[in-house]
């Protein structure tokens, strides 16, 4: 059973929906999402990651980040664009009160104050439980920024559409299960982690950019975030080009378990759009596989097992 964050119209939906048909159950918070694949009451579990417009999604970052480690075995990017939907009758001047996902206001913000500069905005659960909060007949909220697929779920009339302040917005969700087998290379993949540098000494950051740099991997993403365990201490969020069973790769983690104080691996997984890394001379996996040949003559030894 593959969980979602929920509830069903969500944009979470729509992404599982490109990615397979196997049964779903929808969970109202990331949380819960992740909290189920841990505890093993769902196989895998879909949430959003990345917003092009908006950035690194917290809730899924810092829970990945901190709690017990799960491994992302795929992703899923999805353009996102946004409806006003509303019960059928209500006029835009009627428009008073808004509920959407903190990421959908973001994404729909200047269209709001431009076009119902009378209206307040409420953050709140998902831009789908946003849409089905308004089709309670008593509901306190006359509009919900959501998906078109949620407003005719939930029986609302779009009363605008495409009102994406970035036409071309895309998030990416990630599928994520318990520690255990890895997807296999594919020769176009992603390895995300989170580093926990020391903060002793300067020039920690500068070193962990250094094992990426010095063998050629390429960041897809890089983030700091706060710890949560003293003001002023931040851990860093990084997607990186490459699989962990690509030498390169396994050079980067190692080189950053030695200088950090903690390394989360959190999986390497085909990147969605399948773009594959630019290997620069000195970095191919046949070039890592003769210098260890080159060693292993040095030392007079026998080719090991790599
Ligand atoms: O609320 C939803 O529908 C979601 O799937 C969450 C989410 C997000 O977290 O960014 C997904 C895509 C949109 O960018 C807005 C909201």
């Amino acid at each position: 059973m593959i969980g979602y964050f929920g509830p069903a119209g969500t944009f979470t939906h729509q992404a599982l929906l490109t990615l397979t048909d196997a049964e779903s159950t929808p969970l109202a918070t990331v949380a819960r999402v992740l909290d189920a694949v841990r505890a093993g009451e769902i196989e895998s579990g879909l949430v959003p990651i990345e917003n092009s417009v908006e950035g690194g999604v917290s809730a899924t970052l810092d829970n990945l980040a901190a709690g017990t480690p799960l491994v992302i075995v795929a992703e899923v990017l999805l353009p996102v664009s946004f409806v006003l939907a509303v019960r059928p009758g209500t006029r835009a001047e009627d428009v008073k009160r808004i509920l959407t996902h903190p990421h959908a206001y973001a994404q729909t913000r200047d269209w709001i104050d431009q076009n119902l500069p009378w209206a307040t905005v409420t953050e709140g659960g998902s831009t789908a439980a946003a849409a089905a909060a308004v089709a309670e007949p008593d509901s306190t909220f006359d509009g919900a920024i959501c998906a078109r697929v949620a407003a005719d779920l939930y029986g609302l009339d779009c009363l605008a559409t495409d009102i994406a302040d970035n036409p071309d917005a895309v998030t990416r969700f990630v599928l994520v299960r318990r520690p255990g087998e890895l997807p296999a290379p594919t020769g176009a993949d992603k390895t995300t982690l989170v580093a926990w540098m020391h903060t002793d000494h300067s020039g920690a950051l500068l070193e962990i950019l250094q094992q990426f740099a010095m063998r050629g991997v390429n960041l897809t993403r890089i983030e700091s975030r706060p710890t949560k365990k003293a003001f002023g201490e931040y851990c860093f969020s990084i997607d990186a080009e490459g699989h962990i069973g690509e030498p390169r790769m396994r050079g980067t983690l190692k080189g950053l378990h030695r200088i950090c104080r903690a390394v989360t691996f959190l999986g390497s997984y085909p990147r969605a759009d399948k773009v594959r890394p630019k290997i620069a001379r000195g970095f191919t996996d046949a070039e890592y596989a003769a210098a260890e040949g080159w060693i292993d003559d040095v030392l007079g030894r026998a080719p090991k097992e790599r």
